[in-house]
């Protein structure tokens, strides 16, 4: 591996709606350089200059890399996985609609290689998880529902981060229900109510930009290059 202050990146999902934003931003992110793009269709789409651009199943060939970033589908997650563990190096990935079998193959990467798999790479989530739990354990017996709004291009239901946000409800002690919303082109739109008798909570976040999400990818990916294996939290990898 190369020294933490500077690492090789592999973008996977390269041609994606945040493929193109973690291109975009990598190119003025001091400490990384990107080596290689991979994408699903043969032939790759060319969204970069200067560097090689693979399909999946060419994945095989890419050049040396100390971290992948990867925000691609469940079905691409597999091939980018492997190749991390293969390589020795480490991977952050924000693909979400990940199976239990997918979440079992991380925990044994990350006996191997450094792994971040975050449904929701900014900071404000991150909050408002903290602030649900806290909600769910004071507002005991109030109905907990979860409302995400997103795209119409987005593939999976409910989004990863309304299930992580569940998971902090649980947490407090509050079950979740679900309701999922595809409209436009809404970034990322996550309401977390909190119902009693005569009141209602209502905890929003509004994502308006993806450069949010790939700017947090971006900060991890620098952070976790170099590090012993293991599974990471996006907390482990702040500051
Ligand atoms: N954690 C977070 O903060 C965020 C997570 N996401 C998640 O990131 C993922 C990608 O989102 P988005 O960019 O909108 O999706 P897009 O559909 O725009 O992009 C998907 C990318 O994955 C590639 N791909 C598809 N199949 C494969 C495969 N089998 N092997 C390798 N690459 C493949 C596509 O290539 P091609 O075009 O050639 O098929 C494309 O480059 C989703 O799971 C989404 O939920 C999104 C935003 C933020
Ligand atoms: O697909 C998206 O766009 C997003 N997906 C993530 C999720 O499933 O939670 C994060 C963000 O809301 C955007």
């Amino acid at each position: 591996m190369n020294t933490p202050d500077h690492a090789r990146l592999l973008v996977h999902g390269a041609t994606g709606r945040m493929g193109r934003a973690v291109l975009r931003l990598a190119a003025d992110t001091p400490g990384l350089s990107v080596v290689g793009a991979v994408s699903g269709s043969r032939p790759p789409q060319r969204v970069v200059d200067g560097v090689p651009q693979f399909s999946a199943s060419e994945i095989g060939g890419v050049p040396a890399f100390d971290v992948a970033i990867d925000f691609s589908l469940p079905e691409g997650f597999d091939r980018v996985l492997g190749l991390c563990v293969a390589r020795g190096a480490a991977l952050v990935s924000g693909t979400t609609g990940l199976s239990e079998g997918q979440q079992q193959a991380i925990d044994e990467a990350a006996g191997k290689v450094p792994v971040l798999v975050a449904a929701n790479f900014s900071l404000g989530t991150a909050v408002l998880s903290q602030l649900v739990e806290r909600a769910a354990r004071a507002l005991h017996g109030w109905d907990c529902d979860i409302v995400e709004t997103h795209h119409v291009h987005k593939k999976d239901a409910p989004s990863g981060t309304a299930l992580v946000l569940g998971e902090s409800a649980a947490r407090g002690g509050a079950q979740a229900r679900y309701a999922s919303l595809r409209a436009g082109d809404v970034v990322g739109e996550h309401t977390v109510q909190f119902t009693g008798l005569g009141e209602r909570l209502e905890l929003v976040h509004r994502a308006t930009d993806r450069d949010v999400f790939a700017r947090g990818a971006l900060h991890a990916a620098r952070r976790i290059a170099g590090r012993p294996p293991g599974r990471l939290r996006l907390a482990d990898l702040l500051g």
